[in-house]
């Protein structure tokens, strides 16, 4: 089956993948893997395959924001993906978790439309849970702080006029903010696919914590570098378990 939107063949891809937003990030993934592969490079959507230790994985950029996020995950999923690992980064809530942590995402508070327009609004956008236990194991085998807790998904980076809903969510035990998650768990859950996610925090998203934005620090790059390493780590694990 060709997907149109990915603009990649069902038949290329594995059962396992990594998502991003970022197609740089993608590259640099696949610079871990062995025999990779560039697939397609079609709008945001960038695509390899290759494989650690002889398991095969696929590495798909989705952009920023869910419903163009939604969009590859969907597609990859009708593609035969059965596993999907997003390696993300977010906002920290909390000093606690200071730029450089790792969170492993439990569960995503839906504070996006997206999945609005799929299911109610009490539904739960919930990780599986035995890929947030092998991330939270392969990421905690890596040097740095990492928490495993709920995230928020929010579909807007800049605040206008109405406020953000931070405060409330941190009060009531939120680690951090990015822009995906959620879409990822309910599209997993509705297609009865296995998902999960790991953030590297790249500043504050408290307006009392924050500085000045500037996620392109060593400290990032390395948080972002052993999150990679626990996904591919991660899958490889998962991988031994299933076969
Ligand atoms: O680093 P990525 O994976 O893109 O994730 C975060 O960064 C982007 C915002 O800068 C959003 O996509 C957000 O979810
Ligand atoms: O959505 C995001 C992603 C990274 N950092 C943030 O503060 N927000």
């Amino acid at each position: 089956m060709f997907l149109s939107i990915l603009q990649v063949n069902s038949e290329d891809l594995t059962p396992y993948a990594i998502v991003c937003g970022d197609p740089f990030r993608a590259e640099a993934i696949s610079r871990k893997l062995d025999n990779a592969r560039e697939l397609s490079f079609s709008r945001e959507y960038r695509t390899y395959v290759g494989e650690k230790n002889g398991v095969p994985i696929t590495v798909v950029s989705h952009g920023v924001g869910s419903p163009g996020a939604a969009v590859c995950f969907e597609e990859l999923i009708k593609g035969g993906v059965k596993t999907l690992i997003r390696v993300g980064t977010a906002g920290s809530y909390s000093a606690d978790v200071p730029p450089g942590s790792l969170v492993v995402s439990t569960a995503a508070v839906r504070e996006e439309g997206l999945t609005r327009q799929l299911v109610p609004h009490g539904f739960p956008a919930v990780a599986d849970h035995a890929v947030t236990r092998s991330l939270y194991e392969a990421a905690s085998e890596t040097d740095g702080l990492v928490k495993q807790g709920i995230t928020v998904t929010l579909d807007a980076f800049f605040q206008g006029v109405e406020e953000f809903p931070h405060r409330k969510y941190k009060q009531a035990g939120a680690l951090a903010v990015e822009m995906e998650i959620s879409a990822l768990y309910v599209i997993a859950s509705l297609r009865g696919v296995r998902a999960g996610a790991i953030v590297a925090l790249d500043g504050y998203a408290d307006a009392d914590l924050r500085e000045v934005y500037n996620p392109h620090t060593d400290v990032v790059s390395g948080a972002i570098e052993r999150e990679i390493d626990a996904a591919i780590r991660a899958i490889v694990k998962l991988y031994t378990e299933d076969n």
